[in-house]
């Protein structure tokens, strides 16, 4: 178990963070400059914090109070950086060596061959890194990384640098060695896509602070507040008033609509922020039902390959909603009807 409590100020940035991880994958989600990198820098013990605790498995690498400062070098921490920062003038087979250059010259050619041979870079031995695709230096780094069977494992942005047509191949591959690997591994990402394929739970950083963790199903159908759920993509939001219960559900009014939502959030008030994701409105030719089935105006549509975004307006509301195979001409007029399950209808606290 990963437990991280710790408070840095870096000029006029003073960065607050606070969670705990067991051998699970988290990914560590949040808009530029919120902190992700530095907060992976003070685990690594790049950057002392300025008080506060940094444990993995009971062993302190810092505490402020103790006055422990475990050198980074010493915490067996494996680092993946953005651009994977290989040695350029060493070969594949030396920048995997580096990593264990203190064992005996045997038992270390055996090791980098297994390594070579576990990340498919049979043939690249000899190689520099400049000669190397873009997956085949992913798969470098990781094993200079992994060879040193690190006991926490920190991925900075890995796919940053990465053409979209390969990222999607060198995920999978990612996910396999993630997986074999069973350790504690952090992911930094700005694309929730991203953090939802690759990791089992989810950290939302806002402005330098720790703002919401727990389970990505979680964090996706409950955001703690307006941050996390614009952090986490979505892009419906309009004020609503709460008029009770009904149907096991919140009963929620808009400008004279009435709209069930879940019952999620605990700490409600008479007046809040409704929030509904772009994939969770179905569109619908005909009304289905009465309970949450709003009658609506197609606006604008933007194509898109695997679904289009389609702007639609109810009364006051402009909701984006996407849809996949949307063809305008099935909808007489553009006019329509959209559902969204009162499950897939959160309520934060207003700004
Ligand atoms: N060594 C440093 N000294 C002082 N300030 C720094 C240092 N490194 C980063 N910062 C500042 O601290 C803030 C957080 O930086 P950090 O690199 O952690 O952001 P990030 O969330 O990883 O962003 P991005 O997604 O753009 O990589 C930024 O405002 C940055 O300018």
């Amino acid at each position: 178990m990963l437990e991280v409590s710790f408070e840095k100020k870096f000029g006029s940035f003073a960065l607050k963070s606070s969670f705990c991880c067991d051998k699970e994958v988290l990914g560590i989600l949040g808009p530029s400059g919120c902190g992700k990198s530095l907060t992976l820098k003070c685990i690594a013990g790049l950057f002392p914090p300025d008080r506060g605790i940094i444990k993995l498995d009971g062993r302190e690498f810092f505490n402020s109070e103790k006055k422990i400062n475990i050198p980074s070098r010493n915490r067996n921490i494996g680092f993946v950086f953005q651009n994977y920062a290989l040695f350029p003038h060493l070969t594949v087979y030396d920048n995997i060596a580096y990593g264990i250059k203190d064992l005996d010259k045997s038992k270390r050619h055996e090791k980098v061959m297994d390594f070579i041979k576990k990340m498919q870079l049979t043939g690249c031995e000899k190689k520099y890194p400049s000669q190397l695709s873009g997956g085949q230096q992913q798969r470098t780094a990781l094993a200079r990384t992994l060879i040193k069977e690190p006991s926490l494992l920190l991925l900075d942005e890995p796919f940053s640098a990465i053409d979209t047509h390969v990222k999607s191949m060198l995920k999978a591959e990612l996910l396999e060695i993630i997986k074999k690997y069973q350790g504690t591994v952090l992911f930094i990402t700005h694309d929730i896509e991203e953090a939802y394929e690759m990791c089992d739970k989810i950290l939302i950083m806002n402005g330098g602070q720790c703002i919401q963790r727990g389970d990505k199903r979680d964090v996706i159908k409950s955001p703690v507040n307006l941050d996390s759920a614009r952090i986490t993509g979505c892009k419906n939001f309009f004020d609503v008033d709460i008029v009770g219960e009904r149907k096991g559900y919140n009963l929620l009014q808009h400008n004279g609509l009435l709209i069930y939502a879940n019952k999620n959030n605990k700490t409600l008030k008479e007046k809040m922020t409704a929030g509904i994701r772009q994939h969770d409105i179905k569109l619908l030719k005909e009304a289905e039902g009465d309970m949450n089935t709003f009658e609506c105006e197609i606006v604008d549509v933007i194509e898109g390959i695997s679904y289009s975004t389609v702007f639609l307006r109810c009364k006051d509301l402009l909701l984006q909603a996407e849809i996949s195979n949307f063809k305008y001409s099935e909808y007489e007029n553009g006019k329509a009807f959209f559902y969204i399950s009162p499950e897939d209808i959160f309520v934060v606290s207003k700004e």
